[in-house]
């Protein structure tokens, strides 16, 4: 679940996310050092014998009274306009950048509010101390804020989100992995050795996405929703991420929710009124949930149910769908890594396992190096950025001030591209994440790594992804001896991404794929 989804997470890079034909969008703004060493022209500055005055910033600073304060480094600006457009453009890069020129805690204007970013692990270890004070809610926009619900997690805190936090763990735990191991290899058999081999292509942006929210819908519901419903997760997508509630995208991100939370209604009452609720392993989730409590021991009302289950498929789906894509791109381009992939995936699961389908938890679990290529693409490819949080009162981190109504962000991409924690970091290394990571220099740990966030909304749903994702590769590797580019029509080498608010591979991106010789003639459906 993307949290850096925020006003301007709006941008039209978010509307990437919406179903075929593909938008023609821009390619990415030429990154190059060259580039980035030209000044921006929007900057007022004088220079001379090595002073210079940024009057945007200098302004800026009086005007939040903060002159005499004793901040990181780096610049805010007058509203933070630049820094928010420039790391619009590529957060990654804006974020390399900032880390060089300052150090891994600096300031900047982040989605137009004064920001710290900081990601040593100093900062992040105080920062946990006092984290779970700080309020979610309001670093979060309007259009966020209204479409996610009062019953989503990331706006609330206190007694009410410590009841919608109890719940998670009995969805998104061991015993829920456990339950959802065997759809999840089903639902990725029909996908990788129907739909996939019969096109002999994969679309990683679209037909990932597309089949995560097949998945999602029926581990949460228990029922995959018809087409043109379940599409509409797209538009509510859009709705939450949309600049303002005068936008016809806001209008019908509402729209989406309220035949969304509908559909799921009506479900969930129609197998609740027909006693499968409680036998049929199909509603495990809505099982859960029906006996879910608030913070006043009362039964979750049935709407809140329902939400809670759209939440979730929103949250999780292009979450997934990205890091499968990802992996499959990185394997690609790391035909040592796919290799070993591919042999433990075989040596693990037997033929059988895969064509029926039925594969426990425990199997997929004995796959760690395929576990291991998961974890170091989220670290490769960051997919997220931090939680954001607004700081209330004036405080002290990192022996620096940060003033109240200040955005404060644990950045997991700081870490992540830190070569005293990852040596060779621009290396696609899985190693990292066994247990020779750590002798070949490798620090892993709280601090170091963490793609799904921190503190009190850290990301539940990391291990199910990783679930996905796993099984996703067996799948891939034991049906195709590998993929590469598809440079026919708009094709090309390497794709482009999405970058806001969840980085994902574009959508016109395809490759195609080298069926096994097993599965020449092999016809699944
Ligand atoms: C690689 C995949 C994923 C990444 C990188 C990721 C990232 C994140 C991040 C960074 C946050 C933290 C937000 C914050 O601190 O404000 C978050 C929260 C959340 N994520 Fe994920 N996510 C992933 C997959 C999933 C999946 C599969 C689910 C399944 C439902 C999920 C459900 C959630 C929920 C419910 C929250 C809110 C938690 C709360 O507010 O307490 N995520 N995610």
């Amino acid at each position: 679940m993307p949290t850096s989804a925020t006003a301007a997470g709006a941008l039209a890079s978010a509307r990437a996310l919406a179903p075929p034909p593909p938008r023609i969008r821009r390619a990415p703004r030429d990154s190059s050092p060259a580039r980035q060493r030209r000044r921006p022209r929007r900057v007022i500055a004088t220079r001379a014998a090595g002073f210079e005055t940024d009057i945007g910033q200098a302004i800026g600073s009086i005007v939040r009274k903060e002159v005499t304060l004793n901040l990181p480094p780096g610049r805010v600006g007058l509203s933070g306009i630049r820094e928010t457009f420039e790391y619009l453009q590529d957060p990654r890069g804006f974020i390399e950048r900032r880390v060089e020129a300052y150090g891994p805690v600096f300031k900047t204007g982040f989605f137009f509010k004064p920001a710290i970013v900081f990601g040593s692990a100093e900062a992040i270890e105080e920062y946990k101390r006092f984290e779970g004070e700080l309020p979610a809610d309001e670093a979060l926009p309007e259009t966020f804020r209204e479409l996610h619900t009062a019953y989503g997690a990331l706006r609330q805190s206190g007694a009410q989100y410590k009841a919608t936090r109890a719940n998670f763990g009995k969805v998104l735990g061991r015993a829920a992995l456990t339950h959802y191991a065997p759809i999840i290899a089903r639902q990725t058999r029909d996908f990788v050795r129907g739909d996939l081999l019969a096109s002999g292509t994969l679309q990683p942006g679209y037909e990932c996405r597309q089949h995560c929210l097949r998945s999602l819908f029926e581990l949460f519901l228990g029922a995959i929703p018809p087409e043109d419903t379940m599409m509409k997760m797209y538009d509510y997508n859009e709705g939450l991420l949309s600049l303002g509630k005068l936008t016809n995208e806001f209008e019908q991100g509402k729209a989406a929710l309220e035949t969304l939370t509908e559909f799921v209604l009506q479900t969930y009452r129609r197998v609740r009124a027909s006693g499968e609720l409680e036998t049929d392993p199909r509603y495990f989730f809505l099982r859960q949930y029906s006996t879910a409590t608030d913070e006043n021991d009362e039964l979750f009302p049935d709407d809140r149910v329902a939400t809670t289950v759209v939440l979730m498929v929103w949250g999780a789906y292009i979450e997934a769908a990205a890091s499968m894509g990802h992996c499959a791109w990185l394997l690609m381009r790391n035909p040592d890594a796919a290799a070993k992939v591919r042999a433990e995936c075989k040596r693990v699961l037997s033929p059988d396992a895969l064509a029926s389908g039925n594969v426990p938890i425990e199997t997929l679990m004995e796959l760690k190096y395929t576990e291991a290529c998961v974890k170091e693409a989220l670290r490769t490819v960051p997919q997220t950025a931090g939680g954001l949080r607004i700081n209330p009162t004036t405080r002290t981190l990192a022996g620096y001030d940060v003033p109240a109504g200040y955005v404060l962000t644990a950045d997991p991409r700081i870490p992540f591209l830190d070569a005293k924690n990852y040596p060779e970091r621009e290396k696609f290394q899985p190693e990292r994440f066994l247990p020779e990571g750590a002798a070949a220099g490798n620090v892993v740990n709280g601090e170091t790594y963490f793609p799904g966030g921190m503190g009190q909304h850290q990301c539940p749903g990391i291990s199910l992804s990783t679930l996905m994702t796993q099984t996703f590769l067996a799948y891939m590797t034991t049906t195709f001896d590998g993929w590469t580019p598809d440079l026919s029509g708009e094709g090309s080498e390497d794709p482009a991404y999405v970058q806001i608010p969840i980085v994902i591979i574009d959508d016109r991106y395809r490759l195609k794929l080298e069926k096994n010789w097993q599965f020449d003639t092999f016809d699944a459906k």
